[in-house]
């Protein structure tokens, strides 16, 4: 395999992906680059993993030939697991990071730093046409900050420190990030069902 169509239409996977896969020498393209206009396909699963196998079905067979999903979030204790597999749309359905972390950020206010604990999960899934969809769960473990901390990444990285780390996931490189993340772990599991599944 040498080109792998990732489906998703979130920028910021999509370069976590590329640092994940170039240097194995395959090309990551996104639905962001097909010419045709795919529409948005509903969510409405209550796992990650649910989620990701509904994006990696429909494409796969939409398109047929080989397709990898993400459906990712970040879970809180403190809040129950929110905001969970409604982490895209926590402060509303029209998808805003900034207005995101400003929300999780007010519900923890006054929570102080030991009861701050959370992680990142990343389903990722690999359909074939003809063949059972594999899926496969990441985690990246740590606390959420009380304020935003570096430029990097996309999403809740700015507010997210992870586990054993003095910086925010946004204050690490693209390649730090990979080497711990939720997406990494996650793909690192898949390695070998890409060429063999
Ligand atoms: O469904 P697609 O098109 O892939 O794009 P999306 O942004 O809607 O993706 P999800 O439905 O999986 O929602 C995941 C949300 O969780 C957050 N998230 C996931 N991975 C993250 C990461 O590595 N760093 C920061 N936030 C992340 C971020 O807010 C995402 O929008
Ligand atoms: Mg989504």
């Amino acid at each position: 395999m040498n080109k792998i169509l990732i489906a998703t239409k979130n920028q910021g996977k999509v370069e976590d992906f590329k640092v994940l896969f170039e240097p194995k020498g395959i090309e990551v393209v996104s639905l962001l680059d097909l010419d045709q206009t795919i529409s948005n396909i509903e969510e409405t699963g209550k796992t990650f993993s649910e989620n990701a196998i509904l994006k990696s079905e429909a494409i796969s067979s939409l398109l047929k030939i080989p397709v990898i999903s993400d459906d990712s979030g970040l879970e809180i204790d403190a809040l129950d697991g929110e905001p969970g597999v409604y982490s895209a749309r926590y402060a509303g359905l029209e998808k805003d990071d900034q207005a995101n972390i400003d929300k999780v950020l007010s519900n923890l206010k006054g929570i102080n730093e030991n009861a701050r604990s959370a992680r990142f999960v990343c389903a990722i899934a690999l359909s074939k046409p003809g063949k059972d969809t594999s899926v496969e769960l990441g985690y990246c473990e740590g606390t959420i900050l009380t304020e935003r901390r570096g430029k990097n990444g996309f999403g809740y990285d700015p507010i997210f420190k992870p586990l054993g780390y003095n910086c925010s996931m946004a204050e690490l490189s693209p390649d730090e990030k990979a080497a711990i993340s939720h997406r990494g772990n996650a793909l690192r599991k898949i390695a070998d069902w890409l060429d063999k599944r």
